[in-house]
């Protein structure tokens, strides 16, 4: 099957090889689409490429019907809609390291030029005016530069800075004064590292929690003459406000790659002098295109081709090691899910996780997404997936609970899912044997062996003579043939379970004529 690829904005050629490399996958290259055209499109499509032109909205998501995975060949995922892309189960996937160089070296130019007038010269001076006095300019040695957000570029930005001898102030809430120290930079609360800054540059990303990071008040703050620059994202600053800090004298000056509402051709910050401006140019270099295009079409090669993608942004990314050691789990933990649905035929209410033995060792909760993808696959389908089964199990208010237990039942590893529904709890527990695979090992308080697949009924009965004989011969009167059967007891002549495998689908007639059968309490049918 061919997956068809839609990449909606100037990517590199080169570093899109990967995608035509890619015997099953189709590349349609169209970056003239209207934000109409693309929801119009975007349903022939198994995969969409964008950097940060292509605004992938909600409602473009949701004509998305076959859309898997979103790959945004850059950092900022803020022109895509996130929650609409998990709820649709669309993974997304960006290029987080492939810029960070280039980005980091635009801001440095963005401060010399700043500090040096370089743009507005360079302006006067291809209009013939040879103004030496009204361009001089400041030194950045001894000058304090305040860092906000000191990621990757923030980070960058801090060591190129110290190469000009200024001194680094740094905000970001993951910053502690030992992490500073040890990078040879203070450290400061973002109302300190605003009021002891000359030169201010902004790199976090563009969340609800940073709009408007550097409003009024923030201004406020600062010293007067105090320069500014954004090479993160428009917004950050607000962009009114900014404007009055200039007008009034505030803010020197202000270096500014990005804006709220792009592409700025006509906005009013850039009639000020003060103000100098690229249009949203820090990733773009020969460099940075190939590196980010190559990451994120790898990514959607991997992904579609049933791999895990490196660089998933709506879902944790889990390093190589501990994904080899809960691979073999995964159809385990998605098969004990559909289990206890079966098991159960109500609403899942609340579920408890519990992990022991080598399984305590490791970062399970990509194993808690495949369970409860597994609990839910029964009524939504291919709808859900380890990208929104999480997020459909909140909005229907089960609750998830994920235990780590030293209680191993002698198994080297113990997988046990429990859910309560309003009729009480029911619990499965499975298990990999070394070299014989997957097995349940029990089922509420029975021990069992029994291999996860096909077709199985639980039968709860009484533990009397005859009644694993009347089963047997009714399921033969059916012509359905028992491929293997597990007994266990709480007592002798107490409740007991059978569980079966037989080689086709128990219908309800069948099921409905073994529940009517003498000691036996209830039957469920179970298709894994
Ligand atoms: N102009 C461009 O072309 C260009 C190029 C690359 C990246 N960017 C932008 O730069 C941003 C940063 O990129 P990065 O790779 O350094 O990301 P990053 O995730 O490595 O760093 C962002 C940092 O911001 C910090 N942060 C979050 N909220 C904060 C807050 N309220 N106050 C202070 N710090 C906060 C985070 O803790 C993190 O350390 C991206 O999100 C993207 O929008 C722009
Ligand atoms: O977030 C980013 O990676 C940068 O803003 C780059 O955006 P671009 O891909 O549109 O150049």
């Amino acid at each position: 099957m061919a997956f068809h690829v839609l990449i909606s904005d100037p990517l590199s050629e080169e570093g899109i090889q990967p995608l035509r490399d890619a015997e099953n996958i189709e590349v349609t290259v169209n970056t003239n689409l209207t934000a109409e055209s693309l929801a119009e499109k975007i349903g022939d499509y198994d995969a969409l490429l964008v950097r940060s032109q292509t605004q992938v909205t909600r409602e473009i998501i949701m004509k998305a019907k076959k859309l898997k995975i979103i790959g945004r060949a850059g950092v900022g995922v803020d022109n895509i809609d996130l929650d609409a892309a998990t709820e649709q189960g669309i993974i997304v996937v960006n290029a987080p390291d492939g810029n960070t160089n280039s980005a980091a070296e635009h801001t440095i130019a963005m401060l010399m030029s700043l500090a040096r007038n370089i743009p507005q010269a360079y302006y006067a001076l291809k209009h013939k005016q040879w103004e030496r006095k009204k361009y001089v300019g400041v030194e950045l040695k001894n000058k304090t530069l305040g860092i906000v957000g000191l990621g990757r570029i923030g980070a960058e930005v801090a060591a190129r800075a110290k190469g000009q001898r200024m001194n680094i102030m740094a905000y970001d809430p993951f910053l502690t004064e030992e992490k500073a120290e040890k990078m040879g930079i203070g450290y400061g609360t973002l109302p300190e590292v605003l009021q002891a800054a000359d030169f201010i540059t902004v790199h976090t990303p563009l969340l609800k929690e940073t709009r408007h990071l550097i409003n009024r008040d923030a201004f406020q703050k600062m010293k007067t003459g105090v320069q500014i620059i954004n090479c993160a994202r428009g917004g950050i600053i607000d962009e009114e406000a900014l404007y009055e800090a200039i007008r009034e004298g505030k803010v020197a000056g202000a270096a500014l790659d990005v804006f709220e509402e792009e592409p700025a051709r006509d906005h009013k910050l850039l009639e000020l002098p003060e103000v100098i401006a690229t249009p949203h140019l820090g990733a773009s270099t020969v460099e940075a295109q190939e590196n980010v295009a190559i990451d994120v079409s790898r990514d959607v090669v991997q992904f579609l081709n049933g791999g895990l993608a490196k660089n998933p942004v709506n879902l944790p990314s889990v390093p190589k090691e501990i994904m080899n050691k809960i691979a073999p789990y995964f159809e385990l933990s998605e098969k004990l899910g559909l289990f206890l649905t079966d098991l159960t035929q109500e609403v899942t209410e609340e579920v408890h996780i519990y992990y022991s033995g080598d399984l305590t060792e490791v970062d399970v909760a990509p194993l808690t997404r495949n369970t409860v993808k597994g609990l839910l696959k029964r009524h939504l389908g291919d709808h859900v997936n380890d990208v929104n089964a999480t997020y459909f199990a909140e909005r229907k208010g089960i609750t998830i609970n994920e235990h780590k237990t030293s209680s191993t039942k002698g198994f080297t590893n113990l997988l046990t899912v429990e859910v309560t529904t309003k009729s009480g709890t029911r619990q499965v527990s499975g298990t990999l044997l070394n070299g014989l695979g997957a097995r349940i090992v029990k089922v509420d308080n029975y021990s069992v062996d029994v291999i996860p697949q096909g077709h199985m009924v639980v039968i709860h009965h009484k533990d009397q003579p005859g009644a694993i004989g009347r089963v047997g011969s009714l399921l033969a009167e059916q012509n359905i043939n028992i491929a293997t059967m597990q007994v266990g007891r709480s007592n002798v002549g107490g409740d007991a379970i059978m569980m079966l495998t037989i080689d086709k689908h128990l219908e309800t007639e069948g099921l409905n004529q073994l529940t009517g059968l003498t000691d036996i309490y209830d039957v469920t049918a179970i298709d894994l």
